[in-house]
Order: structure tokens, then C-alpha cells, then sequence
């Protein structure tokens, strides 16, 4: 098991050292884990003048699996797009062809207090969002800022997809509902956007090959209300990588916290990127109180989908169960009567209940 890590900017270091001690003790209870370190995003950038270096992208294709804690800060925001930390990250997913983003919106019900929903509307939620992550206004061209017709200064992005890349999004997401409730719901803004029409039609003719999936299709503005109305009409949501990117953030929140949403982004063999779906935080990079959860989920989610051990994904879960369970959160999750913890706390919990 090769995993590279990429501890990040702001909090990553911070979240990512939590997850390392958890993998630190699947090594020790004899898993066979090789880890090598490398830098992505503004660390990147510090050390060697770009956001994914030649040395990360050596260590990451080698790699089964990459572990990332999140990129970016204020320090970067002026710098040249290419030289931005989210760039380094757009063109890891894009290199490493990782086009399908998996963020499992689930509510451990030791946290139905911290939702922003009431108990009873989300209780048992379950939701897995299926998110196209290489291509869409993200990556299509061309992009940028210039003089228009009319002498004045414009910006703009183009919304892009090809057939094929809807066609594989849609048939991963297909077979996850096949596995679940066999409930799809494409979420698109056909009404307005061809580009997503186009993304409606080619999913509903994938559906033909997946005739127990009962697929149904919502416009992303009515989606984002529905979300925070009745989060339970929704089982699996595929969707394209900007509506799946606002979704997914919105989502969290019905589970607690964005510092509880873990990620994968699979490639078409399983290899994934595997990190929290929340960005660096700058706002409380340094001071020991993030949420690690998140990315401590998201190695669940590593053993699950690129190693195939089930067992040990149930057993990282169970384990942040149990956590909550006791009472443990981090200020995030916190609540009145509970017992708060800094980020290396919440580790060293999760560590015990291992
Ligand atoms: N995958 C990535 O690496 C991502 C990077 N970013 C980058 O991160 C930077 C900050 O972006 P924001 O828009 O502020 O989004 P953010 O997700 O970093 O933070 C939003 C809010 O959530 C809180 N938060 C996030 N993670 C948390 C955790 N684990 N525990 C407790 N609280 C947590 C933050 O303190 C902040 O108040 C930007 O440079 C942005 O581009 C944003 C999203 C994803
Ligand atoms: C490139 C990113 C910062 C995108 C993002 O917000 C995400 O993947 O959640
Ligand atoms: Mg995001």
C-alpha cells in the first residue's frame, strides 16, 4: 500500500498528522503501508516556485493512493493563476484522471444536535453525492480576462463537457446507486445552460443500461433548496463539478460540520486522491482546534474504495463513532455539555477508541 502525503497549506498539516497516526497503527497491527511526503499548493509553491512540482508529481503517479489535507491561503490570492494553490490541485485531478468525486453526506446520529436541520429531518440521512471533477467550467477553455467589442474589461469561463466524460461520470454513478437504494437524481440547470441539457440527455441515455436504477433529474437551484427542506427524498445525486462543488459544502452541513465530509476522487482503476472536502481554513490555520474528522474519514474511504478492505474502512468509522459517542468534539461539533477538544484531542480519541 503506497500512499503519498500531501499535508497541504493552513490546517492540512494540522488535520493530516492526525490521519498519519491512524495509518501509523494499521502499519503497526501489520498492514503493509509505505508513506513518502511531498508538497502541494502554496507549500509547494514556497519551496519549489510551483504548485505541483516535478517531485510531487513523481511520488503521486507512483503512489496507489494520495492522502491531501487542503490547499490555499491568502498569501497566494494575488499571485499568478498558474502559480495558485488551487491550481496545483486542479491539475493533480486532471493528471492523475481522477474525474469521479465521491462526498458521503451521512449524520452520525450522535451529531442530529449539531445539524443545522431538525433532528427528525435528518435523521438516518444518508446521501451520496457523485461529483464530476475533471472537466466542466473548472477546466474548460477558453477562460481568462480581455478587452471586449466594446472596449471594456471582461471575464469569462466556458461550461464544458464531452460526451464520453458524462457518460463515465454517469455510469459510476449509476452503479453506486445499483449498490444502494437504486435512486439517482442528476441534478443540472438544463433550463437555461446547453451545456447541461446536453449532460440530461446523455445521462438518461445511460440509464438504458441500468434499468433498476430509478433515475430522476432536478434543476440546481430547486436542488439547493431541496437539500435544506427534505434531505432524505435523496439517495445518490450525480451532478457536474461546480453544482457538485456547492452541493457537497451545503450538504455538510446537514451532518454537523463541513469538518465531518470525507472525499474520494477515483480514477477509472480505483486509484484515488483521497482528502476532507473543506478548503485550508485559514481562519484557524496554527491554532490545534480544526476538525480532523473529515480527513480521518476520508482514509476510511481510501482502505474502502482503492485497497478493498472493507473491514478496515468499518473499523476507522466505527472508531469515530464511538468517539461521538462519548462526547468528544471539536469546536465545530460542539455543543453545551459535551467535552471540546483541539484537532490533536479529537486524534488522540480516535486513536483510543482504535
Ligand atoms: N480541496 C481544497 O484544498 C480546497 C481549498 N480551498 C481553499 O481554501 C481556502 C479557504 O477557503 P474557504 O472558502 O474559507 O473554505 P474553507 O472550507 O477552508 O473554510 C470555510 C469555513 O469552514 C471552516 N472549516 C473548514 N474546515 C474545517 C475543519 N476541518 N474544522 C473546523 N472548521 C472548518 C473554516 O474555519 C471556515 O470558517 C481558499 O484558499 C480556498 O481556495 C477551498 C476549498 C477546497
Ligand atoms: C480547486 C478547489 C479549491 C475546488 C474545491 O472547492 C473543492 O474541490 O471542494
Ligand atoms: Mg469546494
Amino acid at each position: 500500500m503506497k500512499i503519498a502525503i500531501l499535508p497541504g497549506d493552513g490546517i492540512g498539516p494540522e488535520i493530516v498528522a492526525q490521519a498519519v497516526r491512524v495509518l501509523e497503527r494499521l502499519r503497526a497491527d501489520g498492514l503493509p503501508i509505505e508513506t513518502d511526503t511531498a508538497p502541494l499548493g502554496g507549500a509547494a509553491y514556497d519551496q519549489y516556485g510551483d504548485p505541483y512540482p516535478e517531485a510531487t508529481q513523481k511520488l503521486v503517479r507512483a503512489a496507489d493512493a494520495v492522502l491531501l489535507g487542503a490547499v490555499g491561503g491568502p498569501q497566494y490570492d494575488t499571485l499568478p493563476r498558474d502559480m495558485r494553490p488551487e491550481r496545483g490541485l486542479l491539475r493533480i485531478r486532471k493528471d492523475l484522471n481522477l474525474f469521479a468525486n465521491l462526498r458521503p453526506a451521512v449524520l452520525y446520529p450522535e451529531l442530529a444536535g449539531a445539524s443545522t436541520l431538525k433532528p427528525e429531518v435528518v435523521a438516518g440521512l444518508d446521501i451520496m453525492i457523485v461529483r464530476e471533477l475533471t472537466g466542466d467550467i473548472y477546466f474548460g477553455q477558453p477562460r481568462g480576462v480581455h478587452i471586449n467589442a466594446a472596449g471594456e474589461r471582461e471575464g469569462f469561463n466556458t461550461m464544458r463537457y464531452s460526451e464520453s466524460e458524462i457518460r463515465r461520470i454517469a455510469r459510476v454513478a449509476f452503479g453506486i446507486a445499483q449498490k444502494r437504494n437504486r435512486r439517482l437524481c442528476s441534478v443540472d440547470k438544463a433550463n437555461v445552460l446547453e451545456c447541461t441539457e446536453f449532460w440530461k440527455e446523455i445521462v438518461s441515455d445511460e440509464a438504458r443500461h441500468f434499468p433498476d436504477v430509478e433515475l430522476s433529474h432536478m434543476y440546481v437551484d430547486n436542488a439547493a433548496m431541496q437539500l435544506v427542506r427534505n434531505p432524505k427524498q435523496f439517495d445518490v445525486i450525480v451532478t457536474g463539478n461546480i453544482f457538485g462543488d456547492i452541493l457537497s459544502d451545503e450538504a455538510s452541513m446537514l451532518t454537523g460540520s463541513i469538518g465531518m465530509l470525507p472525499s474520494a476522487s477515483l480514477d477509472e482503476r480505483n486509484k484515488g486522491l483521497y482528502e476532507p472536502c473543506h478548503g485550508s481554513a485559514p481562519d484557524i490555520a496554527g491554532r490545534n482546534v480544526a476538525n480532523p474528522l473529515a480527513t480521518i474519514l476520508s482514509l476510511a474511504m481510501m482502505m474502502r474504495y482503492t485497497f478493498g478492505r472493507e473491514d478496515l474502512a468499518r473499523r476507522i468509522e466505527s472508531a469515530v463513532q464511538a468517539v461521538l459517542a462519548r462526547g468528544v468534539r471539536t469546536a465545530d461539533i460542539y455543543e453545551p455539555g459535551s467535552d471540546k477538544v483541539s484537532c490533536s484531542g479529537m486524534g488522540d480519541a480516535v486513536m483510543a477508541a482504535l
